[in-house]
Order: structure tokens, then C-alpha cells, then sequence
């Protein structure tokens, strides 16, 4: 009985969507063809039963590990097999959703020897490691050493008699540790390492090195090589094996060293070619802009899971003879509608940020620098502020589910364990907001040097506006037009970075108030990427959208993202005289207008995720709603239920339970 009625809530709340899931689903997917590969390697992957992963949070670390080996062979035995193209490839690794070592051979060490590469190192090695004839991963952080990349200890000193580098890890703190694949799986590996010729330090590169025979996968000489041990959470990133790494003066060929930045010659000689410096830290900012792209993958599927079953779950009040839906109370709205709002907005900022990505890559290859600080401040910015956003939100995701958001079977456990270390590798998000903010303030320094602004900070030519425009609302619905809204999110960022512009400039030293001012800097980084995504989700508005009400559904959804950051950092706008308060109750009830327009759409809105169930991984956030049955059928499962007496019965609980009756006879 109960199980019909949960199935029917969600038909009935199907039935209500205002407008056409299809034309959604395609622009969720960013496009037709996207659409398609996507939807079939879902399929493909939840149709295998090699890629089962309910299991994941009760197998030990050994059995976990073997299993993700076995994944990862069966899904490259498959796209050789289908003939997969790399985009299909990609989605399958996607779906069958288990890091593994190779995440980081396919998008670390190959983008590191093709973006660090010269064209001669490219063509020896990028052929094997195509074929998955080497493994690779990419060694950079050490235990002493992570966030401060030039103060890595591990050498690599020039022998101009052998025309060899010997690497040497020559402390404890040099020992690599995190690099993940490094622990089991790999065969070789980008050591990042200090450049030493004829005695003098020359600053960190990258030195491609074997580390395990291609014969018995045996460590070669000279490598002390292991795994870091368990992680946070059962199952989660524990299927990935992080390795920590020792060099006992390990022999490498001179040409092993990545020389597309920097080259040593036959005689030892050091040449600094003409491309920046920081193109070293390149692999750096190709992943950032591929985690900005995932953190919406992961933030819709937590919100999915929590949408759908805040409309099955009902308790208090009354509806048509029912108790309440969960998701029509004021406050659950306010909660989770933020959240699908803002998964939307990391979809669209996620696609323009991969365009920005690629036009600056085309200006590397055709020698043109100039936006390299500018794609260095948008994917340590956006990075920063989409992974920290999304972690939060599954939590907020798994208290949204009530207790039942707890069990592992809800999906949420293991999504937070495993996508929360995100705001640490690739960069910890503090370390890198203040990367944007040094970023805004040698732009705004440079304003009176003709300098000018280009891509993300072109607002900040407009400055002497920003500084003094007042916030134009008057009524309620002037918050629902986008060019208001940008201005004021213009208008608040440009304040808050003059206004610590104008505290730097106090210092004597500049890196002084750097250190005293970070945290405001902080908050200028933030409120300086939140406007990029505001802005982005305006310009795709902006676009051609078809289906019907589609368009209406993301302009609202565009709106509340805006409104509800507003809402959280209202203190930035009325202390920087943006708004005034009486216009900060105003947004505050259009959001709720907005909430009951995005209410009947809600669960459309999620399915147009197009997740499977075997993806989503979670009772609750079934498609069909069947929510109770299922969450018994999983918890009859676990293994402490094979027996209806428990193991350690006789040794533990009846000598307590006799001892007790003694005592009560007593
Ligand atoms: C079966 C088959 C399947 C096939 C499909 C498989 C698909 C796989 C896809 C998987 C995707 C990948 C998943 C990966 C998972 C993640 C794993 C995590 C890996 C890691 O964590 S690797 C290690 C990352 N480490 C960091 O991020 C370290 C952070 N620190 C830094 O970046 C720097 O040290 C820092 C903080 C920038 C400071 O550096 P420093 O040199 O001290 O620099 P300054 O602050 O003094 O700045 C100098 C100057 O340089 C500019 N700058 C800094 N960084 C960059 C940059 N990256 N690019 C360009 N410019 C940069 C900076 O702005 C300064 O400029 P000025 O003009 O002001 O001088
Ligand atoms: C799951 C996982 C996978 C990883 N995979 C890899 C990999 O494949 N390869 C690899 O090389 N590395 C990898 N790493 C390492 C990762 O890149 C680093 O841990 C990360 O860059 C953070 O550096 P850290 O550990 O040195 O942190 P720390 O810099 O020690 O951070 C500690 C604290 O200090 C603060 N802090 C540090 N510097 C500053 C500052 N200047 N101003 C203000 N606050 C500061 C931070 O905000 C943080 O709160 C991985 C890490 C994890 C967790």
C-alpha cells in the first residue's frame, strides 16, 4: 500500500511540470549529440554488472582496491571493444563513477607531457601511454610541501659525465605523498623536482620516470614505494591508491626532463625558452577547469536525491487528506532550491570556462600569452568557489533527507567522502582565492597605466560608476531583470576590491598586508567569481534556448541564484551601501514568489539531469519514488543480517545478559 502511494507521488508531480524535459535535458547536456552519448553510456554502464557499486562501503581496502583494477579493466576492454571515441570514453568513466588510477593517467601525467612536452618527448611518449602500455600519474606534492609548489624539496641534479639526471628525495619531507595511482598502479611517473646544474638551483620542472618493471611491476632500484593508507569515509576515494614515493638517487636519461619551459643542455647549460614560466603549472589549470565542469555533476545528483524524496516524504499538517510534502514547506524550499539554482549556474559557468579554456590554449599555440592570468584567476577562482559550494551542499543535501539521508543507501554519505577532498587537491580553495584576489589587485593597480582590464574584470573600466551607482529597484520585479542584477553584483565586487586595494596600499610592504588582509581578500575573490557566475548565467539566457516554458524555468532558477547569495552575503551589500535594506526585503519576497514558481517544476527540473538510478546510487532519489520497500530491501542486505543471532552472541552479549539477571536476583 505504502510503496503504490510513494510511487504515485512522484507521477503526480511529473504531471505538474510546465515545461518540455526533453528541450531540457538537452541543454542540461549542452547539447543534442552530448545528449545522446551521454544518455547511451549511462545505459551501457548501469546495464553491466561488472560496474556494480552498491557494495563498495562494506568491502575491505584490498577487496575495494582489486575491484576498481578489475572496473578499470573491464571499461578499457570496452571501449577498445565498442571502438569509443574519447568524448563516449570519458562519459563511461563518468558513469561508472569509482576514481581510479587511471583519472590521473588520462588527466594528469598525458596533459602534463603534452602540455610540458617538446614535440620529440610527445611522440615517444604519448603513443605508449595511449595505449596503456605505461602508466602514468603525476608526483608533485611531497609530506612537507603541497600548496607551496616552489618550495618542493626533490632534485634532480645534472651529471654532465653520464648526460643523466639523478633524482633524490634528500629529507623525510621530500618523500612524495598524495600523488594518486602512484600507491599500486603506475609504472611511471611527472616528478616535479628542484632543477640543480653544476651546483646552482634553477627552480622546479617536470621529469618523466619509471618507477615499476614493465615485466613484474616490481619497484626498480633506488624507489621506496607504497600507499598513504585509508581515507575519509568507507569505500569513497579509497578506491583510489595515493602513493608516497622515496628517490635514492635515481638514474633518469637527460632528455626524461620535460623541456617545453626550460631546457638543459649536453653540456649542462640551462636555457629559458620564451613561453611564461608558469606554463609548468599548466596541468594545474587544465584540471581546475575540468572540476568546475564535474562539481555540477555532483551537486545535481545530491540535489536530485534530495528533491525527489523531499516530495515522497510527508509528515505533519494535512494535504488532501495526506500529511505534508516536505518539499512544499517554506523552509525546505529555501534550502534546496538555492542548491538546484546554483547547480544549474556551475553547468553553464562549467561550459564557458572549458570555451575559455580552449581559446587560451589556441593563443599558447600561436604565441599569444596575454590571457594566461586572466584563465589562471577564472579556474583557481571558480574551482575554488564551485567545489566549496557543492561539499557544503551535500551535507546540506543529507540533512535536507532527514535521518534516513544517514544511511549509506541514501547515496549521500559516499558522495560527500568522496567528493569533499575537492576543495583541497588541485589546489587548496583558500590558496587559491588568493590567487584571484592578487589577481584583482595588480589589476586595479594598474588601472591609471592604461592597462586594460580584459575578459572577467572588463567591469572594472567602468569603476568609477561602480563606486557611486545606486542599486536600481524600486518595486518587487525590478529584481527579476538581469542587467539590474549583474550591475549590483559588479557594483558590490568592484567596492569590496577597492576598499582593500585601499587598505594595501597602507603597507609598507605589500606581502605584509597581504598576511594581515587575507581574509578580507578572500571575500573579494568570492564576491569577484560569484558575479562571473551570475554573469554567465545571464549571457546563456542571453542565447536561442527552444522548448517550451524552458526558458522561463532557468530565468527563475537564474534569479533565485542570484537573490539567494544576496540573501547570504547581505552584509557585503549593505555595508557597501549597494542596496539599501528596504530592497533586501524586496528580494527577499521575490525569492519567495520564485520558490512557488520553481515548486510545481521541481522534479521535471531534476530528471532533467537524466540520471540512472545505478548513477545516482541512492534509495531515496529513485526515479520511481519507491522509497520504503527499498530502503528495507537494502537494509535486510547488510551482513549483519545474514544471521538472525549475531556473531559473538555466546562470547559477548549472553554472558552480559546472564550477569544481569543475577545482579536483578540480587
Ligand atoms: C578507462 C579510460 C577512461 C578515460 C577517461 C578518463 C578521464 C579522466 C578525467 C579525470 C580528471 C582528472 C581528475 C583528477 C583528480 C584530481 C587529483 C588531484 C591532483 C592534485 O592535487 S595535483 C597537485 C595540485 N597542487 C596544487 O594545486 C598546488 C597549488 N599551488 C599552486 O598552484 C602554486 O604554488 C601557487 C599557490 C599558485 C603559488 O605559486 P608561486 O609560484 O609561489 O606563485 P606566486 O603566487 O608567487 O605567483 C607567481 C605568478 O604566477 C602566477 N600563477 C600562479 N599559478 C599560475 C598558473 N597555474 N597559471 C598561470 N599563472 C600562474 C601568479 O598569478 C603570479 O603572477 P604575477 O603576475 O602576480 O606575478
Ligand atoms: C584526495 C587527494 C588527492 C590528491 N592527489 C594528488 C596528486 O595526484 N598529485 C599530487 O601531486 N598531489 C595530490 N594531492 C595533494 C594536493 O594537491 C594538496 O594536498 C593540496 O594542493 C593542498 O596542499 P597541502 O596539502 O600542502 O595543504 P596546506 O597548504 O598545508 O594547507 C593546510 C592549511 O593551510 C592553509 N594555507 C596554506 N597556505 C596558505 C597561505 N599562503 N595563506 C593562507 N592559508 C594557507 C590552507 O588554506 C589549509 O587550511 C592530493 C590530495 C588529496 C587530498
Amino acid at each position: 500500500m505504502e510503496a503504490e502511494a510513494a510511487v504515485d507521488y512522484l507521477v503526480d508531480e511529473r504531471s505538474k511540470a510546465q515545461f518540455d524535459i526533453d528541450a531540457m535535458k538537452i541543454i542540461w547536456a549542452g547539447g543534442k549529440h552530448e545528449f545522446e552519448v551521454s544518455d547511451r553510456m549511462a545505459r551501457l554502464v548501469a546495464s553491466d554488472p561488472v560496474f556494480r557499486k552498491d557494495n563498495r562501503a562494506i568491502l575491505d581496502r584490498k577487496e575495494l582496491f582489486k575491484n576498481t583494477l578489475r572496473k578499470a579493466a573491464h571499461a578499457w576492454k570496452r571501449i577498445i571493444e565498442l571502438r569509443l571515441s574519447e568524448q563516449e570514453a570519458s562519459k563511461l568513466r563518468f558513469f561508472v563513477d569509482e576514481p581510479a588510477y587511471t583519472d590521473l593517467h588520462w588527466g594528469m601525467f598525458i596533459p602534463v607531457i603534452k602540455g610540458q612536452g617538446t614535440e620529440e618527448q610527445r611522440k615517444k611518449w604519448l603513443p605508449m601511454a595511449y595505449r596503456m602500455q605505461i602508466i602514468g600519474c603525476y608526483a608533485q606534492t611531497e609530506l612537507g610541501h603541497g600548496s607551496n609548489v616552489q618550495g618542493l624539496e626533490t632534485t634532480a641534479t645534472f651529471d654532465p659525465e653520464l648526460d643523466e639526471f639523478v633524482i633524490h628525495s634528500p629529507t623525510l619531507t621530500s618523500s612524495k605523498w598524495w600523488p594518486g595511482g602512484l600507491g599500486r598502479a603506475s609504472t611511471h611517473a611527472v616528478v616535479f623536482a628542484r632543477l640543480i646544474t653544476d651546483g646552482k638551483d634553477h627552480g622546479i620542472n617536470g621529469f618523466i620516470v619509471q618507477l615499476r618493471s614493465l615485466d613484474d611491476h616490481l619497484p626498480l632500484p633506488g624507489i621506496i614505494i607504497g600507499d598513504i593508507g585509508m581515507k575519509f569515509g568507507n569505500g569513497a576515494y579509497n578506491t583510489m591508491d595515493n602513493g608516497f614515493l622515496r628517490f635514492d638517487h635515481v638514474r633518469i636519461p637527460r632528455d626524461q626532463m620535460l623541456m617545453r619551459v626550460k631546457q638543459v643542455t649536453r653540456e649542462g647549460k640551462v636555457v629559458q625558452s620564451d613561453v611564461p614560466w608558469q606554463l609548468l603549472y599548466g596541468t594545474m589549470v587544465y584540471v581546475r577547469q575540468t572540476i568546475v565542469a564535474d562539481a555540477s555533476c555532483a551537486l545535481s545528483r545530491a540535489v536530485c536525491i534530495a528533491t525527489r524524496y523531499s516530495a515522497v516524504r510527508r509528515q505533519f499538517g494535512s494535504q488532501n487528506g495526506h500529511e505534508t510534502q516536505v518539499i512544499d514547506y517554506r523552509t525546505q524550499q529555501s534550502r534546496l532550491f538555492p542548491l538546484l539554482a546554483s547547480a544549474y549556474a556551475f553547468r553553464f559557468v562549467g561550459e564557458w570556462l572549458k570555451w575559455l579554456y580552449m581559446d587560451v590554449t589556441q593563443r599558447l599555440q600561436a604565441r599569444d600569452f596575454s590571457t594566461l592570468p586572466e584563465a589562471h584567476a577564472c579556474t583557481a577562482g571558480l574551482k575554488s568557489l564551485t567545489t566549496s559550494v557543492t561539499a557544503d551542499a551535500i551535507e546540506e543535501c543529507r540533512k535536507l533527507c532527514g535521518g534516513h539521508g544517514y544511511l549509506c543507501s541514501s547515496g549521500l554519505p559516499e558522495l560527500f567522502a568522496v567528493y569533499v577532498p575537492a576543495c583541497t587537491y588541485e589546489g587548496d580553495n583558500i590558496v587559491l582565492l588568493l590567487q584571484v584576489a592578487r589577481f584583482l589587485m595588480k589589476t586595479v593597480s594598474q588601472l591609471g597605466s592604461g592597462e586594460r582590464p580584459v575578459g572577467t574584470t572588463t567591469y572594472l573600466l567602468r569603476l568609477e560608476h561602480l563606486l557611486q551607482c545606486p542599486c536600481d529597484v524600486q518595486g518587487a520585479e525590478d529584481w527579476l531583470k538581469p542587467d539590474v542584477v549583474v550591475q549590483l553584483f559588479e557594483a558590490r565586487s568592484a567596492r569590496m576590491t577597492v576598499a582593500c586595494a585601499k587598505s594595501l596600499s597602507k603597507f609598507s610592504k605589500p606581502e605584509d598586508g597581504f598576511m594581515d588582509l587575507s581574509a578580507d581578500l578572500v571575500s573579494v575573490a568570492t564576491a569577484h567569481c560569484q558575479l562571473i557566475v551570475v554573469s554567465k548565467f545571464v549571457e546563456k539566457l542571453q542565447q536561442d534556448i527552444p522548448g517550451e516554458g524552458v526558458k522561463q524555468q532557468l530565468e527563475a532558477l537564474c534569479s533565485i541564484y542570484a537573490l539567494s547569495l544576496l540573501k547570504k552575503h547581505l552584509g557585503d551589500f549593505l555595508s557597501t551601501s549597494c542596496i539599501t535594506s528596504k530592497q533586501a526585503s524586496l528580494a527577499n519576497d521575490v525569492l519567495r514568489s520564485l520558490y512557488s514558481q520553481v515548486r510545481p517544476n521541481a522534479i521535471a527540473l531534476v530528471d532533467a539531469f537524466n540520471y540512472t538510478d545505478h548513477f545516482l546510487g541512492s534509495v531515496l532519489g529513485r526515479y520511481d519514488g519507491n522509497v520504503y520497500p527499498k530502503l528495507y530491501e537494502e537494509a535486510l542486505k547488510d551482513p549483519l543480517n545474514e544471521s538472525v543471532v549475531p556473531d559473538g552472541y555466546h562470547e559477548y552479549l549472553q554472558p552480559v545478559l546472564k550477569q544481569r539477571l543475577r545482579t536483578a536476583r540480587l
